[in-house]
């Protein structure tokens, strides 16, 4: 898995070990909780889902394959459904 290539697409997401990473910034707190909600519906959709931690309105969002031990294809699917949710919802983010 070429993970940098990847990133390219993704400008948002870093690289931290068998992880990816990035914060997404939501304009208040009930915008944030409504993020969270609407990529619970995708991660279910998916089999796939994200750790996050919540603070006030930051998300810091880590995805990884625990089964695989690393990186796949299915957290850079991930990645970009959250950046498209975060967008949608007038948030800010590296
Ligand atoms: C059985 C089920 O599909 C697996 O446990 C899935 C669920 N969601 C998951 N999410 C993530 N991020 N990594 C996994 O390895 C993973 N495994």
């Amino acid at each position: 898995m070429d993970v940098e290539s990847k990133l390219k697409d993704l400008p948002r997401w870093r690289r931290a070990g068998e992880a990816i990473k990035r914060t997404v910034s939501a304009p208040d707190f009930p915008t944030a909780i409504r993020i969270v909600d609407e990529i619970a519906v995708k991660a279910e959709e998916l089999g796939h889902h994200p750790d996050i931690d919540i603070r006030w309105r930051d998300l810091h969002l880590t995805l990884t394959t625990h089964d695989q031990g690393g990186l796949t294809d299915l957290d850079f699917t991930l990645a970009a459904v959250i950046d498209e949710i975060a967008a949608k919802h007038g948030a800010q983010g590296e």
